[in-house]
């Protein structure tokens, strides 16, 4: 899919903080546009105390980076921009320059999918500092949200346990792109399908569901709504059972499935949407059994999220099919992730690179400098850490330490002989041209799935999990350690 093509007309440059261009503009001015950099984008903490987290949204970034020229309009609307004194913000040669301003970034990123970890990055961007800057806002904006709610997905498929989960979150998301991204992003998490229509149509996502209880009350009686829905859709019964009485509902709902029956056809469920979702939906497992609906699902929804479904699990509720709404798709215990994107090394005007590092208050803070690559070892097909390095270090080496980002004193000593070893980053772009085809979006549901089998389950328990190391390649440690004191100016 052309998601700008698609969904937006064309180039998204002007998707950023002003801030960005006002920085373009002075880098141009001061000479320094084109002076290459390093930038990582990277989060400091999973979202809703998650032991993984899953990435996703690299698609709508290659797509953006495609597109990435301002349009003659976006021109003309930076042209009137004033200052207070009434001179313009942005000079024309300015303007002429952006104009001319073709992508020649590389990109290395994470597959979509991908189970990641704080600290380590998702993307990678090497080019002229002017370019590494105008992407940081969109980028960001789109792998924070996708990530989030991809994450927030697994969570909830993992505690349905094997069950399918219906994503029903359209009408709760955060505005129209919230709601398409969060569709998809769900879907990669692992949902079955989505009710947003669109999203099945621009991502390819199955779409499904049932009925409303507005069906049911715009006729006389239960029985009848559901013999008429059963007219227009013998294939797709799932029938809304609470709308007056729940019992009575599930009486209905078999009266009807028997009907449907003698007609050579087979009622799918029946949906629970309020009550004592464990109390109701096994009487309704008992009434369906009796009645030989064996087969027959029980669909609950209701402000649904992992911790309910878990509950509920625990309590053998007999629901074997989750609609998921509001909770899912506006992350709703954790509004946003906080991926940034920081500066980690620049080239000097003697062609030299050299690793920067923001010093923070906060050690978290402290971003790690130099282009990063990143490890995953594993053993017996279990992954056992994650080494962010650089290239240039690792020459003949056949051993190291990592070294906790946070927590110097948290250390592991790695044989590579002893471990699969996989490189996470790959090559998207190389100068500007995209050197990666985007997984198709059931491969990328496959990915993450396939992903988390690599982890531990006490890695992926939903509440306190165990900690996944992550560690600085000792070599890269001390360099940040010793850029830390440089600019702290403790080697004086
Ligand atoms: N057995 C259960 N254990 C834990 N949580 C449950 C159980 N049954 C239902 N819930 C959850 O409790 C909450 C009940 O919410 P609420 O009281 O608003 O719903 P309701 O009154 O049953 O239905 P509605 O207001 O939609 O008619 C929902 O989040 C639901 O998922
Ligand atoms: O609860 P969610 O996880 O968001 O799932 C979607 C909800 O949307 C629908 O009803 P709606 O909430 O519009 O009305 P209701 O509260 O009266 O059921 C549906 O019946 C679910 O309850
Ligand atoms: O299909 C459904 O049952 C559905 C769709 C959206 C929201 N709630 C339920
Ligand atoms: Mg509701």
């Amino acid at each position: 899919m052309k998601i700008t093509k698609d969904l937006y007309q064309g180039s998204l440059a002007l998707l950023t903080d002003f801030y960005q261009l006002t920085m373009a503009y002075a880098y141009w001015k001061s000479g320094k546009a084109e002076q290459e950099a390093v930038f990582n984008l990277f989060f400091r903490k999973h979202p809703f105390q998650s032991g993984f987290t899953i990435a996703a949204g690299l698609e709508y970034v290659v797509d953006f980076c495609n597109n990435f020229y301002f349009k003659d309009d976006d021109l003309s609307y930076l042209g009137q921009m004033k200052n207070a004194d009434g001179s313009p913000v942005f000079e024309s040669t300015f303007l002429a320059y952006l104009k001319s301003l073709n992508f020649t970034c590389d990109i290395d990123a994470v597959e979509e999918g991908t189970v990641v970890f704080p600290h380590t990055p998702l993307i990678s961007v090497k080019g002229p500092l002017i370019q590494c800057q105008l992407l940081e806002t969109a980028l960001l904006n789109i792998i924070n949200f996708q990530t989030l709610i991809a994450t927030k997905s697994a969570r909830v498929v993992l505690a349905a346990k094997g069950d399918s989960v219906l994503e029903f979150g359209l009408r709760r998301a955060q505005g129209i792109d919230g709601a398409l991204a969060a569709s998809r992003a769900s879907y990669i998490g692992g949902c079955a399908a989505t009710s947003n229509v669109m999203a099945g149509k621009l991502f390819g996502i199955p779409v499904s569901g049932t009925h409303a209880h507005s069906w049911i009350m715009s006729f006389d009686s239960e029985l009848e709504a559901f013999k008429a829905y059963a007219d227009a859709f013998p294939e797709k019964c799932v029938f809304l059972v609470d709308t007056y009485d729940t019992v009575a509902g599930i009486k209905n709902a078999i009266e009807v499935g028997k009907i449907l029956r003698e007609k050579g056809k087979e009622m799918l469920g029946v949906r629970i949407d309020s009550g004592d979702l464990a109390y109701f939906s096994n009487i309704a497992r008992e009434m369906l059994d009796e009645a030989g609906f064996q087969d027959a699902q029980v669909v609950a929804s209701n402000d649904l999220d992992e911790h309910i479904i878990t509950s509920l699990k625990i309590q053998e509720a007999s629901v074997s099919v989750w609609g998921v709404g509001t909770k899912l798709v506006t992350a709703y215990d954790q509004p946003a992730l906080g991926a940034v994107y920081k500066l980690a090394a620049i080239k000097n005007q003697n062609g030299v690179w050299e690793p920067k590092v923001k010093v923070s208050q906060q050690s978290i803070k402290t971003n790690i400098p130099g282009k990063h690559q990143v490890s995953r070892f594993l053993k017996n097909g279990r992954a056992v850490a994650d080494m962010i390095f650089l290239k240039e270090y690792m020459e003949g080496k056949t051993s190291t330490t990592i070294i906790d980002p946070i927590d110097p004193t948290k250390r592991k000593r790695i044989n590579f002989e002893d471990f699969e070893e996989i490189n996470l980053l790959k090559p998207i772009f190389r100068k500007g041209t995209q050197v990666y085809d985007c997984l198709k979006i059931d491969a990328i549901k496959q990915n993450a799935q396939d992903n988390l089998m690599y982890f531990d389950k006490t890695h992926k328990r939903l509440t306190n999990p165990h900690v996944y190391p992550v560690g600085l390649e000792e070599s890269l440690y001390q360099l940040r350690t010793a850029l830390v004191f440089k600019m702290k100016n403790y080697d004086k």
